[in-house]
């Protein structure tokens, strides 16, 4: 029989620990059967203990991967992940605007969980007045959310306060991740367009293998959306995906390590 992939697309950097990044993204969607091309922003030397290099590469380069890409692949959702710096920023926002890109899930990489910066403040600032205006989802964690809404979150009402701030720049869905709390359970808060929000949540695992947790989520968000999956059961499965993988480790490198991202059998089922 011949089996049917959606293609889509993921526009970050790569990580050498094979954890984080690009790497996570290919996989991810692999696991959740769906096709993923990539368009490599930069390069980062890293491992599970950290991020020990990073090299953003020339606009020539990254416009035509874009070109390349959109060229053979009928591309039904994209993501955005570390981007590192103002003009890297721009030159993604320029290409999804001009190839029209659907499906947009920006995941605003700020920090890497090892304490590296992944993106300058300027590049915040790009993000937000670029990117964020052309994003159908933006997936902060916590430190992202208070950057983006101007505000300390401290308590739930923060969370959902933050949310309706970061939707006014302009992506109409909003996910705040909770890994970055301390409580027993992870909750993640899910703010739609028309007003409607919930929470998603799961126990929280006792883990240090949490290396490119956000990178899949929005990853696999994609991965549902390219399959024509509607925005809420996309996010569904995903959370889905995420709270299942996170529960099967694999004991590679000493540090903050990869998730076993093959290990979900995917079962089709409507949420
Ligand atoms: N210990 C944990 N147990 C269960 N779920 C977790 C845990 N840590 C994170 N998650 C889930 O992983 C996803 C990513 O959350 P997190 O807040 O860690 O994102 P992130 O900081 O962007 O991740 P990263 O920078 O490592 O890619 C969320 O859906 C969150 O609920
Ligand atoms: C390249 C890259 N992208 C994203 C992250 C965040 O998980 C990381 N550590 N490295």
């Amino acid at each position: 029989m011949k089996q049917q992939f959606s293609e889509a697309l993921t526009i970050a950097g790569t990580d050498s620990g094979g954890g984080a990044g690009i790497e996570a993204d290919i996989k991810t969607m692999q696991a959740c059967q769906t096709f993923s091309t990539n368009v490599v922003v930069g390069v980062t030397a890293q491992n599970t203990l950290g991020v020990q290099g990073q090299y953003p590469l020339p606009r020539g380069i990254v416009n035509e991967q874009f070109k390349s890409v959109l060229a053979n692949f009928a591309i039904k959702a994209a993501k955005t992940g570390a981007l590192f710096d103002a003009e890297h920023v721009s030159m993604v926002a320029d290409n999804l605007a001009h190839y029209q890109l659907q499906n947009v899930v920006v995941d605003p990489v700020m920090v890497a969980k090892g304490g590296a910066h992944l993106l300058t403040e300027q590049g915040i600032k790009t993000l937000k007045e670029k990117l964020l205006p052309q994003a159908d989802v933006v997936t902060p964690n916590l430190p992202e959310a208070e950057i983006l809404a101007g505000q300390k979150i401290n308590s739930e009402s923060d969370v959902k306060q933050a949310a309706i701030k970061i939707q006014q720049l302009g992506s109409p869905n909003v996910i705040i991740k909770g890994g970055h709390a301390q409580d027993a359970t992870v909750s993640d808060y899910v703010r739609l367009a028309d007003g409607t929000d919930y929470w998603l949540t799961s126990p929280r695992i006792n883990t240090e293998r949490t290396h490119g947790t956000g990178d899949t989520l929005s990853a696999a968000i994609v991965a549902y959306l390219a399959q024509g999956a509607d925005l809420k059961t996309a996010i569904n499965k995903a959370h889905k995906y995420l709270a299942d993988i996170i529960q099967h480790p694999l004991y590679i490198g000493n540090g903050h390590g990869p998730l076993n991202h093959g290990s979900w059998k995917d079962d089709n089922d409507e949420i």
